[in-house]
């Protein structure tokens, strides 16, 4: 049974979606890595993931092993948001680099509510799946002997 601790940083922006995303990644993760202590943060949207999952590792009392940042942006009739998802995508892959703590990257960009529903509601290419089995991969990873 793990005892490791894991954040997950979600945005409430398109809810249906990123409830969804958070459903299915606490389901994954209680299926490979039971007993996992897991700790939500909600963030209004996918813009404020990065801030949120710097700060639950630096201000953290206890540090998690792994944070899961999920949000759902979908594209609308300005490059806002293209915009936003190059920036969360930077940003996230700079905390990690930068704190050695993995990040899961599953803040989605799609172009359409049909590419959501998919991604977070459907099973086939569920990313809340893929992030529980991503941060389970790594958190093996960073707790092999050195
Ligand atoms: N359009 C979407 C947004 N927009 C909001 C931003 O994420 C941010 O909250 C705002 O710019 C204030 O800083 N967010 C999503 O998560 N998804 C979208 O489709
Ligand atoms: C990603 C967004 O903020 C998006 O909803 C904005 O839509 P628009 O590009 O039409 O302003």
């Amino acid at each position: 049974m793990s005892s490791a601790r894991i954040t997950i940083v979600a945005s409430r922006y398109n809810e249906q979606y990123t409830d969804a995303l958070i459903e299915n990644c606490i389901q994954e993760l209680d299926i490979i890595m039971p007993g996992t202590r897991i700790e939500i943060v909600r963030v209004p949207g996918a813009y404020e993931v990065p801030v949120a999952v710097k700060r639950s590792i630096v201000l953290a009392d206890k540090q998690p092993r792994v944070v899961i940042a999920l949000g759902v942006i979908i594209k609308g009739s300005t490059d806002h948001a293209d915009l936003i998802g190059a920036s969360v995508t930077h940003s996230l892959q700079q905390i990690a680099l930068d704190t050695l703590v993995p990040v899961i990257h599953e803040v989605i960009l799609v172009n359409d509510e049909k590419q959501a529903f998919a991604r977070c509601i459907g099973s086939a290419l569920n990313r809340g799946r893929e992030a529980a089995r991503a941060a389970t991969a790594m958190l093996e990873l960073i707790e092999q002997p050195k």
